[in-house]
């Protein structure tokens, strides 16, 4: 397994990362037992030091908490453990029985948690986030969804002032790289097009694509704004490769429900359909299949996946190594699986 160098952080990092969603109960309240297995299958499936991507919004702090109380359960040396985590929610207690923040999507959970966006916001998730990692720290640090955080603005006037909360929470995040307390500053969002703005304006050392290159999206400009960024020496983590799971035959498609009610969901399935039948005719797993493609564009240093279940860890750390044939490549693009024109593989 291949370290490369992370964008501008310094650090090598290996081709898988891992992200914990689950460990926040993310769609599903996940036992204790099966999250204990999960942090245990990391570090017996990636040399150390493995690197861990969490943030405070994952079950409200409590996604960071676990990987704090496993860590220090299996005595792993914080030199053997990279953590990024990204900013933008802190912790506070609930009151009445369900969380306030994103409603449907977290289960089970023991906190609710507030968007905190500004100067002083982001340096308490930065501080909170390391008290709930206990003997550990972020080594990473960026903002987390600036992308919805803008969508949520009621007219022009608003949407300058939540950029520039914004660009007040990387003149925090700045500071903590001077003062070496942190080795680089990201961004970690769904909708590309907000990442490319951030870094118009904000000098960043590596970015997290989620949902945006995947073997069912693909977008020219994405590929010319990735070229962009490797050229600028900018370190890529591409998330959520299997579209949050649908690519796999999960029913959330980029974290909404496939219904198959609408033309966008009919059209959906019937991708999937195709895909799925591609990869039996070649043999080749599905998820095999979305880790290559994701890791296909160059200037990607790693892809982060991120399980529910133990069991899939070992066999999704082994897929990234694996190569499908390039028959399935071309295949793929004769079908419009994948867009004929894209000019990796096959
Ligand atoms: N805004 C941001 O910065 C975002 C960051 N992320 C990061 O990326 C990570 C991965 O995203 P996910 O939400 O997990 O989406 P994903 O696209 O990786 O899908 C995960 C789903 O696929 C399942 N799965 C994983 N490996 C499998 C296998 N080998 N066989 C069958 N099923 C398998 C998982 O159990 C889960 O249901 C997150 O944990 C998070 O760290 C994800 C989304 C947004
Ligand atoms: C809004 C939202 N939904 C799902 C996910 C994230 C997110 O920010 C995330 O970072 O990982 C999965």
């Amino acid at each position: 397994m291949q370290r490369q160098l992370f964008g501008k952080t310094g650090l090598r990092i290996p081709p898988v990362v891992f992200g914990s969603t689950s460990l926040g109960n993310l769609f599903a309240e996940v036992p204790d037992e099966a999250k204990q297995q999960v942090v245990a299958e990391w570090f017996r499936r990636v040399e150390a030091p493995v690197f861990i991507d969490s943030a405070g919004k994952y079950g409200a702090g409590m996604s960071l908490e676990i990987i704090g109380r496993e860590l220090a359960r299996l005595n792993i040396d914080p030199a053997d453990v990279v953590i990024s985590n990204k900013l933008a929610w802190t912790r506070q207690p609930l009151v009445g029985d369900e969380p306030t923040f994103e409603p449907g999507a977290w289960f089970g959970l023991t906190h609710d948690a507030r968007q905190e966006i500004s100067y002083e916001g982001i340096l308490r998730c930065y501080h909170q986030g390391n008290e709930l990692l206990g003997d550990y720290q972020a080594g990473l640090v960026s903002v987390h969804d600036p992308d919805e955080y803008l969508a949520a603005a009621v007219d022009p006037a608003d949407r300058k002032q939540r950029w520039h909360d914004i660009e007040e929470a990387y003149r925090a995040l700045g500071e903590l790289r001077s003062d070496g307390k942190v080795l680089g500053v990201g961004v970690g969002a769904k909708d590309w097009t907000s990442i490319r703005h951030v870094c118009d304006r904000v000098d960043l050392d590596w970015v997290m694509l989620a949902n945006s290159l995947t073997i069912m999206k693909h977008p020219p400009e994405l590929l010319a704004f990735i070229e962009q960024l490797d050229e600028a020496g900018v370190g890529i983590l591409n998330a959520a490769v299997f579209n949050a799971g649908f690519a796999l035959g999960g029913k959330f498609y980029d974290y909404r429900v496939v219904t198959g009610e609408s033309a966008e969901d009919r059209e959906l399935l019937d991708w999937r359909q195709r895909f799925q039948t591609a990869c039996q005719r070649f043999d080749v797993a599905p998820a095999a299949a979305c880790l290559e493609f994701a890791r296909s564009v160059p200037g990607i240093q790693a892809v982060a996946i991120s399980s529910s279940s133990p069991h899939n860890i070992a066999r999704t750390v082994a897929a990234v190594d694996g190569a499908a044939p390039p028959s399935f490549w071309s295949h793929l693009k004769e079908m419009h699986v994948i867009d004929p024109s894209f000019p990796f593989l096959g």
